[in-house]
């Protein structure tokens, strides 16, 4: 089962539910935009390519869903759900990629069922593409990783971020697939531990070694010498900078500081050629994720809480950016990405 797909018997969309990893494994259907969308805001699917993917088919289940008996209509439909879709997480630039995408599709068809079709048809390309783009970022990534290399992540960019293999973990697999002999240092990733529930987990499914540490033991362990190199996903990606789940910046300036190599891995659909650090919105997420953990109040549910999603890693603090179109040392200019 891939993360995230498409239902052809029912016409709707099913995905892996993340929130409820490691201790139950389900998957779910979204049969309306609304339960997309809570899917999205609330986690059960996520991980910018991931994202991408839900966004095309966001606009697949619209075009099927519409009620709406001519082009023009089907078009503002399509239009309205883009821009709820969109609204749900506005950092991962590949959400409101994939959107777009579909619904640029859509404008070529010719007639009413073959908008239906087309929506469908390109919200399953992207899909496909995502699987092939993230073994080729595991192709050219797994060049960099050396056997018996220690490697420390971050958050989960994974299959479960992705609809298959991942990104940076694709690298992982793919070197370990090329023979080489990897270990994995997870962060846990507060505040929604995405990097103890999802990435230990998906990594163990695979026997791939992996120890799990607390976000605040990473300085010491790569103090110590135990990391050999840092490799994270990314969510959107700039002229100037990486964004990536909180706690990536922290990470960059101590491999920065004990010299060892920090790594971005991402498809290109993850960058975005006109923005810069100032110009992206970085989601604020709800205070009581840090409040309570699960069920469990953890802080006084008064209290002042700062949440951001995701921060800023500037280009200077990263080595390299692998994308499906090879590897990037800064300093470049993001367009030569595009090849
Ligand atoms: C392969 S991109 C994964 C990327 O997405 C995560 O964010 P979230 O779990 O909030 O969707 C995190 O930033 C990962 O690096």
């Amino acid at each position: 089962m891939r993360t995230i797909d498409w239902n052809d018997e029912s016409n709707t969309i099913k995905l892996i539910d993340q929130t409820l990893l490691p201790s139950e494994y389900k998957v779910i259907e979204c049969k309306t935009i609304e339960s997309l969308c809570e899917s999205i805001k609330s986690l059960r699917i996520r991980g910018a390519p991931a994202l991408g993917a839900a966004g095309g088919y966001g606009i697949a289940l619209a075009a099927v869903l519409s009620k709406t008996d001519n082009m023009d209509n089907l078009t503002k439909d399509l239009q309205s759900a883009a821009e709820t879709i969109k609204a749900t997480r506005p950092t991962a630039v590949n959400l409101a990629w994939g959107v777009e995408r579909v619904i640029k599709a859509t404008s070529d068809a010719y007639d009413f069922e073959g908008m239906k079709n087309i929506a469908i048809e390109e919200a399953k390309q992207i899909a496909d593409e995502d699987v092939a783009i993230n073994k080729k970022i595991g192709e050219h990534g797994s060049k960099l990783l050396e056997d018996g290399d220690t490697v420390l992540t971050h958050c989960n960019a994974g299959k479960l971020a992705c609809v298959d293999w991942g990104t940076a973990l694709g690298v992982i697999r793919s070197a370990i697939e090329s023979g080489k002999n990897i270990k994995v240092v997870a962060c846990e990733t507060r505040p929604l531990n995405q990097g103890s529930r999802l990435t230990t987990w998906e990594l163990m499914q695979d026997n791939i070694p992996v120890t799990l540490i607390s976000d605040s033991m990473a300085g010491h362990v790569i103090r110590h010498e135990a990391i050999d190199k840092v490799i994270v996903g990314a969510d959107r990606i700039t002229e100037d900078a990486v964004f990536n789940k909180i706690g990536t910046y922290t990470h960059s300036v101590l491999a920065k500081e004990h010299e060892i190599p920090f790594y971005v891995a991402a498809p290109t659909s993850t960058f975005d050629f006109k923005g810069w650090e100032g110009s992206v919105k970085i989601e604020q997420r709800n205070a009581d994720e840090l409040r309570y953990f699960g069920n469990v109040q953890i802080a006084p549910e008064n209290v002042n809480v700062y949440n951001p999603a995701f921060d800023a890693t500037p280009m200077e603090n990263i080595s390299a950016i692998i994308t499906e179109n090879g590897v990037f040392h800064p300093p470049f200019l993001l367009d030569e990405v595009l090849i």
